[in-house]
């Protein structure tokens, strides 16, 4: 987006277009081939956020690095969910959001004039705090729905293989290969949620935003939530919001801390590799909130 669109941040932004919802886009074939497929990383430049004439995000640069997780932290409150959001093009559904900056993936700005923001969506996928399979539809066609919601048609053998492979990826296949044809509401907690991340999957994106994905949770389920992240990486790039700082260890290769005060935005005080923002951090404010001081 220009800074001359959102120079008047109260300028509501325009709402997902109608047309990106009915559009079905036909591809032969959305699984990435095996092997040479490159990765995508994700850049923001610049990113200010705001919410009617309330600016929580001020000039927000991060570089997300193909194939790694990256861990946001802060805390609440500074701005992670909506930075996250601003990512995919989700943060102006919001009938007041406005933004500037660029984010970059693969290079190309996703708010360059004309780029569509189902595409975006696309290939930049989200998972949400709580899981939101559709509990009466089978848990086949809750994967399947991803596609259908992106718009894409693919053969029916084709939609098993992508149905399947998705929930491989998702660490969820061997619990649920022998009942695909029961309800989504059926599963536990953890399953859900792997269950979204299958549908996430199967439209094969290069970005996976992940926000607090396991904070409905029990432990158990956020191991293996944690486990299948561990997978994923290598395959795709990750960028998940946490306030677990214990899960920010494990699961990141990288990391950036926000933080906003009464009268400041959000912005990130430091970034970089997860062990040396935990175990060496550079400014004494990401010390004190890693080490559990504060918020
Ligand atoms: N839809 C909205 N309308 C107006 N203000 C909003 C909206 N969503 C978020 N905000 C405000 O934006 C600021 C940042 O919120 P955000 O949810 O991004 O923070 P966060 O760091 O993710 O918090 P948490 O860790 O509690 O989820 C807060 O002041 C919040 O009240």
């Amino acid at each position: 987006m220009s800074d001359t669109a959102a120079a008047d941040p109260t300028v509501p932004m325009a709402a997902i277009d109608a047309a990106d919802a009915t559009d079905t886009i036909v591809l032969p074939g959305v699984e990435r081939p095996s092997g040479g497929t490159p990765l995508y990383g994700l850049e923001s430049r610049g990113v200010s956020a705001w919410f009617g004439t309330h600016k929580v995000l001020d000039r927000v640069s991060l570089t997300m690095q193909p194939g790694q997780v990256t861990a946001l932290i802060g805390p609440s409150g500074c701005g992670k969910s909506t930075y996250l959001r601003i990512l995919n093009r989700m943060h102006e559904m919001v009938r007041t959001a406005g933004l500037a900056g660029e984010v970059l993936l693969d290079g190309e700005d996703v708010y360059a004039p004309g780029r569509r923001p189902a595409d975006v969506r696309r290939r930049i996928g989200m998972v949400f705090q709580r899981p939101n399979p559709f509990p009466g539809m089978s848990l086949y066609d809750n994967v399947a729905s991803g596609l259908k919601l992106a718009g894409i048609k693919v053969s029916r053998d084709h939609r098993d293989h992508l149905v399947q492979s998705s929930l491989e990826r998702a660490g969820l296949w061997n619990e649920v290969r022998n009942r695909l044809r029961t309800p989504g509401g059926s599963l536990s907690g953890g399953q859900q949620q792997r269950l979204c991340i299958a549908r996430s999957l199967a439209v094969s994106p290069d970005v996976l935003l992940m926000d607090e994905p396991c904070s409905a949770l029990d432990p158990t389920s956020t191991r293996r939530v944690e486990e299948t992240i561990a997978e994923l990486r290598g395959r795709l790039t990750i960028v998940i919001v946490t306030h677990n700082m214990q899960q920010a260890q494990r699961v990141s290769q990288s990391c950036a801390f926000f933080l906003a005060t009464h009268d400041t935005p959000g912005r990130i005080v430091e970034a970089g590799d997860t062990e040396q923002v935990f175990g060496d951090p550079a400014d004494p404010r990401t010390a004190d909130y890693v080490n559990g001081r504060f918020g």
